[in-house]
């Protein structure tokens, strides 16, 4: 028999620790940021989020560029740097999650090759020379129909 009062009490369960993705089980720019730390590093590469902490001392363009990406989107550099598909193959085993933030809006923003973008502007411009010139051509169509 215990003399321990508490001990009928039942342990009061702690807090759950802070989860490491968002609602929707994506990791939000908050938890990316927590992890700029040189020995904890996440990155994001094309929307995935990456732990690079255990590849630094191994990174064959040195641990300086990674560090400097750390906590970031690192979309761009890294594909600057024309990282080889033996590079790509090595981010599997890195992988943490899917990124809840704005994916790298730089490389978003790329146009689609063979297709040319038109910006609201020009689609403005384009409907200011199509309206008087249908409505021209409305009004030689009345005219030549009153000749006959
Ligand atoms: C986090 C994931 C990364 C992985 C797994 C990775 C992996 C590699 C690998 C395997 C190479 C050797 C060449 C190749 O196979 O392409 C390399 C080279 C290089 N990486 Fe990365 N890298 C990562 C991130 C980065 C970032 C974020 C930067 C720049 C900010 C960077 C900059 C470079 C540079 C400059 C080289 C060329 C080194 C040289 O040729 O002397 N890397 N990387």
């Amino acid at each position: 028999m215990s003399t321990n009062p508490d001990e009928s009490v039942p342990a009061v369960k702690s807090e759950p620790a802070p989860a490491e993705s968002s609602d929707s089980g994506k990791i939000t720019q908050e938890q990316l940021e927590a992890h700029s730390d040189p020995k904890d590093i996440w990155m994001v590469i094309s929307g995935k989020v990456y732990d690079v902490t255990s590849f630094l001392d191994e990174h064959p363009g040195g641990d300086e560029v990674v560090i400097s990406e750390a906590g970031k989107d690192a979309t761009e550099p890294f594909e600057d740097v024309g990282h080889s598909e033996e590079a790509r193959k090595l981010l599997k085993d890195m992988y943490v999650g899917d990124f809840d933030g704005v994916v790298n809006k730089k490389v978003q923003k790329k146009s689609i090759p063979g297709t040319k973008p038109v910006s609201p502007s020009r689609q403005g411009a384009s409907l200011a020379y199509f309206l008087p010139l249908a409505v021209f051509v409305g009004y030689l169509a009345w005219r030549f129909t009153l000749a006959q």
